[in-house]
């Protein structure tokens, strides 16, 4: 099992290379697939190799990065015919137009285009192909470091603060949580959003049962939802869960009122994620989450969107100015997954010892669908937004200030 999305080479400064987890395999065949330069990096993200909004901009900013290498290879210079090599202006502007197409491979995660926005600027700024791979090399570093720093910090500013809030509703018992989609390792360069949250929950809960702590509020389980049609809650989060051996229970996404109103652990929080988040807090997430937030609304369980800044719009006013992907009508009418023994779930290996990928037929082919990708949760059904900063409420006239934030 691996939970680590990008793998990025840096041991020979003038030949990086990028691997990415083929998260369309997951999660019975675990296989990392080289990215070259941009071309690669468009495919994965749109094909959904690589999913999760900062990861998508993290492979995003890599490509760029093995495309700015190239520019500086002899061989590569020779044999391509896109760049105009004898006008150092004419191959920004031409590098420029790559980012546009790369921006392109998915419109809502809002993650990317900031990633994007600032290439472009050390692009503009760069009086050569060696300054600006310098450049680019030195913040697409920080880019993975800082996710994985701040996505720790978030987990550990979501958890303090609903274990404060139980503290102060006098709650002191195990509780679950939900979480929908997957924003784990998979999602990030490591540890997660929303799922670092439910990793430091886990770790505190861990600590107080091994320090024989009585009557404290502890995370005691997790249920993540399938999140259909693309799967990343049974496939991936599942796959996290098990991977970090905390205690979970998968449920389909039709079930949240169900598992809520007859659940013999009380579920005191859902804890999401985000693709984009604009300035009044209304948030862009998962197909599925609006509905959850409208489900915890109806039984009282906190709502968080967990994201980093990243991940923050400044520029959009409100939800209804954030344009949501719909994805291809196969992907729903067909389920991806990998031929298994019906008994013990074992891969059904082909004549080279290789898992058998299958594609399941689950609507008439002639059956229009919809099939978008995300949602938009109004901020009126947001409890707070946790970020590495921190955790953001509503004032007394339900709004959230996310100034701090831009
Ligand atoms: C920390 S990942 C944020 C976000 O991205 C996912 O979308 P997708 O799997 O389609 O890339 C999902 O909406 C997560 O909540």
């Amino acid at each position: 099992m691996s939970l680590e999305s990008i793998k990025f080479d840096k041991s020979d400064r003038q030949n990086l290379q990028v691997g990415i987890l083929d998260q369309l395999l997951l999660p019975y065949v675990t296989k990392y697939i080289p990215i070259t330069n941009i071309d690669d990096g468009f495919r994965s993200i749109q094909t959904m190799q690589v999913r999760g909004a900062p990861a998508i901009a993290m492979v995003g900013a890599l490509s760029v990065l093995l495309e700015i290498q190239l520019l500086g290879s002899e061989s590569y210079m020779k044999e391509q015919s896109f760049y105009d090599t004898a006008d150092w202006n004419k191959t920004k502007t031409q590098l420029q137009e790559r980012l546009d197409y790369l921006l392109s491979s998915r419109p809502t995660a809002v993650n990317l285009g900031n990633a994007l926005k600032d290439i472009a600027v050390l692009i503009n700024n760069a009086d050569s192909v060696t300054s600006l791979n310098e450049a680019v090399y030195e913040y697409t570093c920080k880019l993975l470091e800082n996710d994985l720093k701040d996505n720790v910090t978030m987990g550990n500013n979501g958890a303090t603060h609903l274990l404060s809030l139980l503290e102060k509703e006098d709650y002191h018992s195990d509780f679950g949580v939900l979480t929908i989609c997957n924003t784990g390792s998979l999602a990030t360069a490591g540890y997660g959003t929303a799922l670092g949250v439910i990793r430091s929950l886990w770790e505190d809960s861990q600590k107080k049962s091994t320090s024989g702590e009585k009557d404290v509020a502890k995370m005691a389980h997790v249920f993540p939802l399938e999140t259909r049609p693309y799967n990343q809650g049974s496939r991936l989060t599942a796959y996290e869960l098990i991977h970090d051996h905390i205690p979970s229970t998968l449920i389909p996404d039709s079930s949240i009122a169900y598992k809520i109103s007859s659940s013999d652990l009380p579920i005191k929080a859902a804890f999401v994620g985000a693709d984009r988040i604009v300035r009044n807090g209304d948030t862009a997430n998962k197909i599925g989450t609006f509905q959850l937030a409208v489900l915890c609304k109806q039984f009282g369980i906190k709502f968080f969107v967990v994201a980093p800044k990243t991940t923050i719009d400044n520029k959009t006013p409100a939800g209804d100015g954030i344009i949501v992907e719909e994805r291809k009508p196969e992907e729903f009418k067909l389920v991806t997954g990998t031929l298994v023994h019906p008994v013990d779930f074992t891969p059904i290996l082909d004549d080279d010892k290789k898992p058998v990928s299958a594609k399941v037929g689950v609507a008439p082919p002639d059956m229009d669908v919809w099939n978008p990708s995300f949602d938009v949760t109004p901020h009126e059904f947001i409890d707070g937004i946790v970020t590495e900063v921190g955790v953001f409420t509503k004032d007394s006239n339900g709004n959230f200030n996310l100034d701090a934030l831009f």
